[in-house]
């Protein structure tokens, strides 16, 4: 899978990132994880200016050189300077009340914790104040507020420097940052109004089948409602994709091909959902077998079925462009109307895509053997899926989709339009199982690792544990089973639901993958397994 997709990091490319709280909280989603594309260099001092770290005086040392308990000093009391005043100039023989952030006048060099000084609180600014016998007996001028200190101070007491935090021209944040936070918040204190950042891995998600639609919409008889779109497009979100998710309601070939065509040269990589078995419409292998891409048997249940290649995709004359809307379809949208959700949408500049080939291009390349889990023995080219014994499960109904906003259906031009151009593009694709639960199952093992390293995202794995079986468990010979399960406090994990792949709810119902190797047919009670988190 690394190899199938290591040129998605070699084409990577920067784009703008617009850094400001209104941008932010329009699409906070937009900012979670950025890259920085190159070292950032500060373009101002932070601090900007010397300022008063303490609420206090601000003072000349040298003035309060012969201070002591039993002799203060006493000077008179200048104009206050609070954050967000300009500084005016101390002079000899008085003291500035300062406030935290304020910035240090001019003659004065050392701030002084109001807590030191006597009286150790502010005194109204009003004239004529004299400290009205309250603190500071010595004050022997009425109308000339005065403030006493009993110590020296050393010059730069409580100054916070400009430059102290970063200067102008040093690194700010080098190249690979991720993007948190305290990243943002430094980047804006410099009042840096963007930074460039690595584009994210776009990725077209296509999920197929005659029968499937958005929830939302009324289902005819054999109709269920598109989990898969929502599943696996926010899988794709938290490995650092940006995701246009395209569902093809038909079996058709031609109807999957014209969603690929017209997309194909805004993404980087295509993941379809369905159509891979052994079926006698099985869509994705129809179309994508002749454009390169391998399907084969993985003996790992749920998620046998699966397919990938680097495909050579007609290009569309007539590509959408950057103005991608996000979309919800209508109810009961004929196929192959294409509908597409853009989730995690790209900041504007889409830079033209380097992987566009000449219609002479060289064949794809072959990706055998790329498909390889994370855990071993998984070689066996056989596949033991489960009996599905039930119907679809009914939490497939109670998804909704939580995109952002909803426009108009991008149009789909017809096939022979597309042919004329002669153009293609090759773009790496996986295909994975349209069950619910193998959907969501193959990404784990296979694909979510991969990606999270792509973008760069810690950790890139699953937190991975062992746990004690809380009850016996049978498991297919030959073939590695991932069930669901449910780690408790004590260190037991429970199975969730039967191994079958439509059991989506007992999925949901699960904060763990558990892992029972391919040579291993039963489990007693308390025997340990490996498990992988789903709840981080
Ligand atoms: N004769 C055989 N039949 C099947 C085999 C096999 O080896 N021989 N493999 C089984 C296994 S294992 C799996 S997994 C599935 C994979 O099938 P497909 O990838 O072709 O997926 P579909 O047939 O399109 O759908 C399977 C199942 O999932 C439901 N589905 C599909 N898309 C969605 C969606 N977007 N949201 C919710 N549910 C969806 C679909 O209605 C089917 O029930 O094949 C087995 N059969
Ligand atoms: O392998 Mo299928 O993916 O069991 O359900």
């Amino acid at each position: 899978m690394d190899a199938l997709l290591a040129p998605l990091a070699a084409n990577r490319v920067s784009e703008p990132l617009p850094i400001s709280a209104a941008a932010l909280l329009a699409n906070p989603t937009e900012y979670r994880g950025r890259i920085l594309a190159d070292h950032l260099l500060a373009p101002a001092d932070l601090p900007t200016f010397d300022n008063s770290q303490m609420d206090g005086y601000a003072v000349s040392w040298f003035d309060l050189v012969t201070a002591s308990p039993d002799d203060p000093v006493r000077v008179t009391i200048a104009d206050q300077i609070a954050a967000g005043d300009g500084a005016t100039t101390l002079l000899p023989g008085t003291a500035a009340p300062i406030m935290t952030g304020a910035p240090v006048p001019p003659g004065a060099d050392a701030i002084v914790p109001i807590e030191q000084a006597l009286p150790p609180h502010f005194q109204p600014a009003a004239p004529g104040n004299t400290d009205e016998g309250e603190s500071d007996p010595r004050a022997d001028a009425p109308g000339t507020p005065t403030v006493s200190f009993i110590e020296p101070v050393t010059p730069g007491t409580f100054i916070r420097r400009a430059g102290s935090d970063v200067s102008t021209g040093d690194v700010l944040l080098t190249a690979g940052s991720v993007l948190g936070p305290a990243q943002l918040g430094v980047i804006t204190g410099t009042g840096l109004t963007e930074v460039d950042v690595l584009r994210r891995i776009r990725v077209l998600l296509v999920s197929t089948g005659h029968e499937i639609r958005d929830a939302g919409t009324t289902l005819a008889a054999g109709q269920i409602f598109d989990s898969n779109s929502i599943s696996l497009s926010l899988a794709l979100v938290d490995a650092g994709c940006e995701v246009t998710a395209v569902p093809c309601r038909s079996d058709d070939a031609d109807a999957l091909l014209s969603i690929l065509s017209a997309h194909a040269a805004e993404v980087d990589l295509i993941i379809t959902i369905g159509g891979v078995s052994a079926g006698a419409r099985e869509v994705v292998r129809d179309a994508l077998g002749p454009l390169g891409v391998d399907f084969v048997k993985v003996a790992m249940q749920p998620g046998g079925p699966q397919g990938l290649g680097v495909a050579t995709i007609p290009l569309s004359p007539a590509t959408p462009t950057a103005s991608r809307p996000a979309f919800t379809s209508t109810p009961d949208a004929a196929p192959p109307s294409e509908a597409t959700t853009t989730i995690a949408p790209a900041t504007p500049s889409l830079s033209t895509p380097t992987k566009t080939s000449a219609p002479d291009a060289a064949p794809p390349s072959e990706a055998t053997a790329a498909i390889s889990p994370a855990t071993p023995s998984l070689s066996t080219p056989t596949e033991t899926p489960a009996p599905d014994a039930a119907p679809p499960s009914e939490a497939t109904a109670a998804i909704s989709p939580a995109t952002p906003s909803l426009s108009t259906p991008t149009e789909t031009p017809a096939p022979d339009a597309r042919t004329e151009l002669g153009a293609t593009t090759t773009l790496p694709v996986l295909c994975l199982p349209g069950n619910p639960v193998s959907a969501l199952v193959s990404f784990e093992m296979f694909v979510r690792h991969a990606l999270r390293k792509l973008a760069l995202l810690e950790p890139n794995d699953r937190i991975r544990e062992v746990a004690m079986i809380a009850s016996a468990a049978d498991s297919p010979s030959g073939t590695y089973q991932v069930r669901r399960g449910f780690v408790g406090d004590d260190g037991t994990v429970a199975l969730i639901g039967g191994p079958s792949s439509h059991l989506l709810h007992s999925y949901a119902s699960s904060n763990a993958l558990v892992h029972i190797p391919a040579d291993v047919e039963h489990l007693d009670a308390g025997d340990p397994v490996m498990v992988w988190r789903i709840d981080d």
